[in-house]
């Protein structure tokens, strides 16, 4: 099965990004990709946190899950949705997630980014949870009899979070990574989820110079069960399609059966 992961570099304007996404979609799915991922906020940098708040959809309804689950259906691929703003249900604030789409259009899981990312360097700073709720839900799917378990960016810094998809066959990491945290951990981090875990890693980003000023790390990739990065993009828009082999993961599980000797849980 070949998986792709597309990076952007998303800027203000809903529209722009949405068609940027869909022709990055129709090229891997001219490279004869199966599956397809999109980076975290593929549809939105904006200029302020708040502009979440404005773009924020209702679940199952709005542009964004409109032009997700049409892509999916019309391309027919499995499709995971970076993530988009979804309006919490109990506050002001939104939830970053993930929504899935089968070849069908049908929406089948969704992902609400667990854990809120904040830095401060003197340079740069975040704080996501100026208007994010977190999500409490770790999530996976079937995609033609392959388990796929959902995380968002931040989320990488856990390795607790993807030891309970342990057994899956892929694990998918949409991000935007800032270029300083990035440089330093991305690749590291993405290799050692894939090794830990002995399964492969699908990782679409975003990548550059942003509207905002902000800079984004990019390197979307696909890394396999051993560690091997399969397919690399450094920065700008693109699509990087690798070959997720159901044969050379039994064979990295057999050779070395480290997830059957945990011994901690
Ligand atoms: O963990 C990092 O270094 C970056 C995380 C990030 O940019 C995010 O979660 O949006």
């Amino acid at each position: 099965m070949k998986i792709a992961a597309c990076q952007m570099v998303s800027g203000p304007d809903l529209a722009a990004n949405l068609a940027t996404a869909r022709r990055l979609l129709e090229d891997a799915a001219r490279q004869g990709a199966a599956l397809a991922a999109l980076p975290e906020y593929f549809c939105l940098m904006g200029m302020h946190d708040s502009d979440k708040l404005a773009l924020a959809e209702d679940e199952g309804q709005g542009p964004i899950q409109a032009m997700l689950a049409t892509a999916a259906r019309e391309l027919g691929l499995w499709l995971i949705g970076g993530t988009l703003p979804i309006k919490a249900a109990t506050s002001e604030r939104v939830r970053n997630s993930t929504l899935v789409f089968s070849p069908s259009g049908g929406r089948v899981a969704r992902y609400d980014k667990i854990h809120l990312f904040a830095f401060d360097d003197g340079r740069e700073s975040y704080d996501e949870g100026r208007v994010l709720e977190a999500g409490g839900t770790p999530t996976a799917f079937d995609a033609n009899g392959l388990q796929v378990g959902l995380s968002v960016c931040y989320d990488l810094r856990f390795p607790e979070l993807y030891r309970g998809y342990a057994g899956s066959a892929l694990l998918a990491v949409p991000a935007a990574f800032t270029y300083t945290t990035g440089q330093a951990h991305w690749e590291l981090l993405l290799r050692a989820r894939a090794v830990e875990n002995q399964c492969y890693v699908v990782a679409p980003a975003q990548g550059g110079r942003h509207a905002n000023g902000r800079r984004t790390w990019g390197h979307s990739m696909v890394v396999d069960p051993w560690g091997q990065v399969l397919a690399v993009l450094p920065e700008g828009e693109g699509v990087v399609v690798a070959d997720l082999d159901p044969a050379r993961l039994a064979q990295v599980r057999q050779q070395l059966p480290a997830l059957g000797h945990r011994r901690l849980g």
